[in-house]
């Protein structure tokens, strides 16, 4: 009797067997990673929208407002809603003076391209430093022909969303497919919780200039190392030297916000009398559980010529 071939085995099966694996749960609206140890994101497929990312202890890092849209009638009022190709409201000319405030990335559903793990698990070494990374995808051809008579440029945006024991990264690659040149600007408008904004400073923009978008539009420097907030805050910050701002609670570290080839941060709270006026906002005193820190190329334009490729994004560590 012949010996039947067996079954092509992995190289390392117990180990791999035994290692726990990451879970990606994918439902008609949204995709979900958890770790084996426990931190999980959750990111709406409607403008690639991470919506939750929480560390092992269970502890929510993003602030979602309780009457944020998740279905898809308009843009997250929370989470990590991504500004492309336009920051703020368009300007009066150019190719981006049709568009909606803070581009269309935000308010379109993106595709889920797909999942990848890291080589620690994909090795099945169990050596706990597992990462999932998620990547969503959103091209011309997915657009409206409302928005693509407003913009009517080729381009691919690849968004990766990894989750790993140490953090969450958030990666925009942005491609000029077309075959004329474009400029755009980029942003992830994070929502960040905190506990109390009476008790929140920001560090990592000390000496740093920005367009304060309350007070006059005009440039200031940071004259103080810390930032605390106790009123509307609508800052720009530019050209920033140091990669890290972190947000610390009565002193101590709560978040950190690396950035990646990306030179400005928005710092933005809406404070009593604007968080009022948002429809979509609550509770209302909700304006001190949250602020933003935004990563972004928004002070000036980024321009691509056919083929070419840029990409930009953050790096967030959670110390609860
Ligand atoms: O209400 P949205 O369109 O989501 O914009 C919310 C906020 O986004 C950024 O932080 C801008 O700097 C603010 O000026 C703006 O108010």
């Amino acid at each position: 009797m012949v010996d039947r071939p067996k079954k092509p085995t992995s190289l390392n099966p117990s180990a791999r067997s035994s290692a726990p694996q990451p879970t990606v749960d994918i439902s008609d609206d949204r995709v979900t990673a958890t770790l084996p140890t426990g931190e999980s994101v959750s990111i709406l497929l409607y403008g690639a929208t991470v919506i939750s990312w929480k560390t092992a202890s269970g502890a929510e890092n993003l602030w979602v407002s309780e009457k944020a849209a998740l279905d898809g009638s308009k843009p997250v009022r929370g989470g990590i809603p991504i500004v492309f190709p336009v920051f703020g409201p368009p300007p009066k000319e150019g190719p981006t003076s049709k568009l909606p405030q803070h581009g269309f990335a935000r308010s379109t559903r993106w595709e889920f391209l797909g999942k990848s793990s890291s080589e620690g698990e994909a090795q099945g070494q169990g050596s706990g430093d597992e990462s999932v990374k998620l990547d969503f995808g959103l091209y011309g051809a997915g657009l409206d022909e409302s928005v693509k008579s407003k913009w009517p440029y080729e381009f691919g945006l690849v968004y990766s969303v990894t989750l790993g024991r140490e953090g969450l990264m958030t990666v925009l690659n942005v491609r000029n497919e077309g075959d004329e040149g474009w400029e755009f600007q980029m942003l992830l408008h994070t929502y960040l919780r905190i506990d109390d904004i009476s008790k929140t400073t920001i560090s990592g923009l000390g000496s740093a200039t920005y367009i304060d978008k309350v007070l006059d539009a005009t440039t200031h420097t940071q004259s103080t190392p810390t930032l605390s907030i106790t009123s509307e805050v609508d800052r720009v910050y530019t050209g920033l030297k140091q990669d890290t701002t972190s947000v610390l609670a009565d002193g101590k570290p709560r978040l950190d916000v690396v950035r990646d080839n990306l030179e400005d941060t928005v710092v933005w709270n809406p404070w009593r009398e604007k968080a009022n006026a948002m429809g979509d906002f609550a509770p209302k005193d909700g304006y001190k559980q949250m602020v933003c820190v935004e990563v972004g190329s928004v002070a000036g334009w980024q321009r691509l010529e056919p083929g070419e490729t840029f990409e930009g994004g953050m790096m967030m560590r959670s110390y609860v």
